[in-house]
């Protein structure tokens, strides 16, 4: 099948001189179409940096980005972005917020069908995504979540081939951020987009993907990609199974090997046995 993403040999670098950082190294990423993705990893192992230049936001020096076999030079509305600031326009209702969608607004010639037809999805969208309370209301009256609900409605409005979601529920407490998860999961079911999603939540990267791609640091780098042996239907009762614990466990350890970083227990225990060994030898 004809991968939807393909990435091959990617390389990115950020500054220049010394000051020249290698962000991304050799990344080599095929996404099928229809799969949810997730990208995982340390802080600074370029999982933004990676999401960024499949959405045409980032150069870069090496390899090759193909979309719906075509090459990536830039944003597209056939790829659209979901960031962790909710990043609405504050003087527009729910409503318009999601209405005004890119490719409406180039589409200033659009027959009277085709606004009926857009303003048919935009209805659909507000349902779905559980608004039509707010339709009327502005973004600074509404709760995070519910932010990002419009962030994500606005985003599908166009139906992109490919969402591509960059820390969406980062900012989220951890039970509107269940919510999110399940809600996110009936929305790409139903719309069958395609979904690259980057998360520090190792969690939230096994309960939503069907990959977990690993990532590891200086270089930022694929360190490992995971298959999730769990089917489409998932409830939350699903993150307490010890499968799923397993394969957190596995996971985490992978991210922590690669990173050099040690859980704040870790750290306890080792100073823990350090002051012991030192009353020892006392
Ligand atoms: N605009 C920039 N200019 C210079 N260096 C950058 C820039 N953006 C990212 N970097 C560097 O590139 C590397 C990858 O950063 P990136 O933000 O992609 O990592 P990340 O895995 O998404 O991190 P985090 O989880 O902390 O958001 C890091 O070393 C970072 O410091």
């Amino acid at each position: 099948m004809t991968p939807k993403i393909s990435v091959c040999g990617l390389y990115k670098y950020y500054g220049r001189g010394k000051a020249r950082t290698l962000a991304l190294q050799q990344v080599d990423l095929d996404i099928a179409p229809g799969e949810f993705v997730t990208l995982v990893g340390a802080s600074g192992c370029g999982k933004s940096t990676l999401l960024r230049t499949i959405a045409g936001l980032e150069e870069y020096e090496d390899g090759t980005i193909h979309c719906n076999g075509k090459d990536v030079d830039g944003p597209g509305p056939d790829r659209a972005m979901v960031f962790q600031s909710y990043s609405l326009y504050p003087w527009l209702s729910v409503s318009a917020n999601i209405r005004f969608c890119r490719r409406l607004a180039h589409q200033r010639a659009s027959s009277s069908s085709e606004i009926e037809v857009a303003s048919g999805r935009a209805d659909a969208l507000i349902d779905l995504m559980g608004l039509r309370h707010v339709v009327d209301a502005y973004p600074a009256q509404l709760s995070g979540g519910m932010q990002q609900r419009v962030a994500i409605a606005r985003a599908l409005m166009s139906r992109p081939d490919v969402l591509l979601m960059d820390e969406p529920f980062g900012a989220l407490d951890a039970q509107t951020r269940e919510v999110m998860h399940d809600l996110i999961r009936h929305v790409y079911q139903l719309e069958k987009t395609t979904v690259v999603f980057v998360t520090h939540d190792v969690e939230e990267a096994i309960y939503l993907g069907q990959r977990v791609v690993v990532m590891a640091p200086r270089p930022g780098r694929i360190d490992a990609i995971v298959e999730v042996p769990f089917g489409a239907r998932r409830d939350q009762d699903l993150k307490l199974a010890p499968e799923f614990l397993q394969l957190k466990r596995h996971i985490l350890q992978r991210i922590r090997e690669t990173s050099g970083v040690r859980t704040d227990l870790e750290q306890l225990e080792k100073l823990t046995r350090t002051a012991s060994q030192e009353r020892n030898a006392r």
